[in-house]
């Protein structure tokens, strides 16, 4: 049978890889999917770099258009990233008729719900399992392992730029900057890289991941989204005093009352598998009713890695092309027109305990000041600890840190708790608060 074609609209980091393996593993692939699978078009704006990746084994194009125009190539790759040309690229490709696989979380996360409506309508398949978590096969997971559970909730470490961030501060002290350059130069960031920092990357990813999960639709603009960038050095050593380590984390939940949507740092008990996950790998731990919890784990980011997930695609699409499209497999794991009314819920009423850290004067009464304005808050604290004043500022030092654990509260009461003592006079800086996750 004649192989597959494929056409790659922009060769960088992730599709130089795809290309790679699948000449590497041809032989194999072709022993699982049923028949070859080949790359004959890719596109990069420079032309001579693109030839430069590939040589003369498939044709060279600037404009990704001419692929999608090609007759021969039944899947479309989008590896360009960001939201614009790329949206219009997947929306052309469906329209087409031709299948796409993408790794463009944010694409999805975005506009999903168009994209996999407009190939709904046209029978197509989009698959993306290179867009949550790189290579660990956790779209596949959630979609078809677990489809017998409810599942309660997912937590993952779904970002490797600020893995990597907070492993490199946290063993090697190394700068914030010095450590995003290197994982920039390894091909971990994202084109812009405040989408890794702030948060966003995670919580693209997220959004995805929730909506498979939970059957909802995708629904980035409700996620909460916090990053590393106002995370202390300070705060993961005393993280470490306390038995924790500091993540980000991506959680979605389902409660009685909505989603849970949320990406922030996170205190995680250092005992937790997930807590000792290191450098730019990935994990995400899955709750369901029936299985229990599981946990996956592998290279969330970089090339051959992301290429594994992007060439696993490939091979599902092979294999499944000819089936009728009601038989595949959902896009998001749900029929279409079953998916649930379920909302996301707004931050404010999300639950979580906390970790506090409050730079104040270091003079009698402070402590009992703040515990007192968490006991009429109604929060209840877990732990304290008061660094003494030569740890922070040497002999004779006029401030300390007070770290408090609490108990659980809604983020509304806490935030409320926090004003009133952030008003304190004695409270002399912006205090810290990370939440804290038991992932049990
Ligand atoms: N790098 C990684 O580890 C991972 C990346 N992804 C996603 O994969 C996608 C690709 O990422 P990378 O390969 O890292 O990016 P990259 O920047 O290395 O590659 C993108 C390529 O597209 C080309 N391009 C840009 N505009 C074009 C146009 N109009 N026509 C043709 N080519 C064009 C660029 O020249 C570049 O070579 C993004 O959506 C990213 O979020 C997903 C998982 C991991
Ligand atoms: N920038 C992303 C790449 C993979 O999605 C990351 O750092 O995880
Ligand atoms: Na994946």
């Amino acid at each position: 049978m004649k192989p597959i074609q494929v056409g790659i609209l922009g060769i960088g980091t992730v599709g130089s890889g795809v290309f790679n393996v699948l000449q590497r593993n041809q032989e194999e692939i072709k022993r699982r999917a049923g028949r070859g699978i080949e790359v004959t078009m890719v596109s990069r704006r420079n032309v001579a770099e693109a030839q430069a990746l590939v040589g003369d084994r498939a044709q060279v194009v600037a404009d990704a258009r001419a692929i999608i125009a090609n007759p021969d190539i039944d899947i479309v790759v989008e590896l360009i990233g960001g939201y614009t040309l790329a949206k219009e690229l997947v929306l052309e490709a469906i329209a087409a008729g031709k299948h796409v696989v993408t790794a463009n979380k944010a694409l999805l996360a975005v506009h999903g719900t168009e994209i996999f409506a407009a190939a709904h309508a046209k029978g197509v398949m989009v698959a993306f399992e290179a867009a949550v978590a790189g290579g660990i096969p956790i779209i596949k997971a959630l979609r078809e392992g677990l489809t017998a559970n409810s599942i309660q909730w997912v937590a993952g470490i779904i970002n490797g730029t600020t893995n990597f961030i907070l492993s490199e501060m946290r063993d090697k002290g190394l700068d914030f900057a010095v450590v995003l350059k290197e994982a920039q130069r390894l091909g971990y960031a994202e084109a812009d890289p405040t989408f890794d920092i702030e948060g966003v990357d995670a919580a693209h990813k997220l959004t995805l991941m929730s909506a498979i999960a939970f059957g909802i639709p995708v629904q980035f603009d409700k996620a909460y989204v916090e990053g590393i960038t106002q995370l202390g050095s300070q705060d993961i050593k005393y993280a470490e005093q306390l038995g924790y380590r500091i993540k980000l984390l991506g959680i979605t939940k389902r409660t009685p009352q909505g989603v849970e949507l949320r990406v922030h740092p996170s205190l995680v008990p250092a005992k937790r598998l997930i807590a000792n996950v290191e450098g730019a790998m990935n994990a995400v731990v899955v709750q369901g009713d029936a299985v229990g919890t599981t946990l996956y784990y592998g290279k969330g980011a970089g090339s051959e890695p992301t290429a594994s997930a992007v060439i696993a695609d490939l091979v599902d699409i092979t294999r499944l092309h000819t089936a009728d499209p009601t038989n595949r497999v959902p896009h998001l794991a749900f029929q279409p027109d079953a998916l649930s009314d379920l909302q996301v819920l707004p931050m404010g009423d999300v639950i979580t305990s906390y970790y506090l850290r409050l730079r104040v004067a270091d003079q009698a009464g402070v402590l009992a000041t703040v515990t007192g304005l968490l006991a009429a808050a109604d929060i209840s604290i877990d732990a304290v600890l008061q660094r003494e004043a030569d740890e922070i500022g040497g002999e004779g030092a006029t401030q300390t840190d007070v770290i408090i654990l609490t108990h659980d509260c809604t983020e509304s009461r806490m935030n409320a708790a926090l004003a009133q003592m952030q008003a304190l006079p004695t409270v002399l800086a912006p205090i810290t608060r990370i939440r804290k996750e038991e992932l049990a």
